[in-house]
């Protein structure tokens, strides 16, 4: 590593940037993420003045570090936005409950607000039950469709415009090699996108979208913040695991290849006779669907317990405003 920043020309270059090769001072590196994750909310048109945005607040270190960044830029540019942390405790002993812990820590650093959800009290089931009922498969699939509803329902409830998530240039690489595996066209269409995407309830936006995994890593160490980092204990039997793996190692042969894989996705041209899945609502539970039952409402355990079914689709909203915690 040369022994000046290539930046400012006068501290000593702290790292190597894993997106650009440049050798920079921590400043610089500070600096230069921050000012492109601003340029990404500007050129993305991500927010407007007065709204509500909820941060989906896992925990971990992308959210963790977007938390940071949007109190810190909206404060530094402007934006007039009213941020608060959203939390959805899916009821996974040993995981869930030690990276709320670390989103309750942010939260008192930072004064944000903080809403957390359950599962057990929108389903009347955690994530472990569910595990135990469908085997060790499956899981992160029906946990990805509990959450983002939760998310959804989480943010009507706190009145929120808008759910910004953590999702980095890693995560976007990883779910266009996965729908590519998976012959996925109509994920491939809508699913790598800044956002407002066009599924759920709120709108979604991803301000780090463009933002490598080990850049946020170093982000994070640099500002000495503090979050959770074991992997969930369901995750080794995804799919998504095998698309990491890959991406790994194509991004050690040529580093842009992270960047690349989402831009291809925005280019990507699909013919235009393809019929694509349409998107209607659950006849249960009146949330999106691209089929009568969405995914939660098809969970086969229903059979042996119609609790599921009954606290998902039956209860007022009223009634679950009760089950919220601030
Ligand atoms: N339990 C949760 N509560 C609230 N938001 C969540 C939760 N799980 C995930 N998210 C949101 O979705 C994004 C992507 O999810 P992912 O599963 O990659 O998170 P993670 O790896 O657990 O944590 P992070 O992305 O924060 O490092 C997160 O950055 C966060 O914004």
């Amino acid at each position: 590593m040369p022994a000046t920043c290539s930046a400012c020309g006068a501290s000593p270059a702290a790292l190597r940037r894993p997106k650009t090769g440049h050798a920079l001072c921590r400043a610089c590196f500070l600096a230069a993420f921050e000012e492109e994750t601003h340029q990404a909310i500007v050129a993305g048109r991500l927010f407007r003045p007065g709204e509500t945005v909820a941060i989906g607040a896992s925990g971990g270190k992308d959210s963790t570090v977007l938390a940071y960044l949007l109190q810190l830029l909206d404060q530094r540019h402007g934006y007039g936005l009213r941020l608060l942390l959203l939390s959805v405790d899916e009821g996974i002993a040993g995981y869930r409950d030690a990276s709320l812990a670390a989103v309750r820590r942010h939260q008192r650093r930072s004064g944000l607000p903080l809403h957390v959800v359950s599962y057990r009290q929108l389903y009347g089931w955690s994530m472990d039950r569910i595990a135990r009922h469908l085997g060790p498969r499956n899981n992160c699939t029906f946990c990805g469709v509990f959450r983002r509803q939760a998310l959804d329902r989480g943010a009507l409830l706190m009145g929120a415009d808008k759910i910004a998530t953590g999702h980095n240039a890693d995560d976007v690489a990883e779910t266009v090699l996965m729908n590519f595996l998976r012959g996925d066209v109509g994920r491939l269409r809508r699913g790598a996108g800044a956002g407002p995407a066009g599924e759920g309830a709120v709108p979604r936006c991803k301000p780090l979208r463009h933002a490598y995994e080990k850049e946020i890593v170093l982000y994070a160490y640099f500002q000495g913040l503090d979050y959770f980092s074991t992997e969930c204990v369901y995750a080794p039997q995804a799919y998504r695991g095998y698309a990491r793996a890959l991406l790994k190692e194509l991004e050690a042969a040529r580093p842009s290849a992270v960047a690349d894989l989402g831009h291809s996705r925005e280019r990507l041209s699909l013919r235009s006779d393809l019929r694509m899945p349409a998107r209607g609502t659950c006849q249960r539970c009146g949330y999106v669907a691209s089929q009568p039952l969405n995914r939660i409402c098809q969970v086969p355990m229903v059979d042996s317990g119609s609790e599921l079914i009954e606290s998902h689709g039956a209860q007022s909203v009223a009634e679950k405003k009760k089950h919220f915690s601030s």
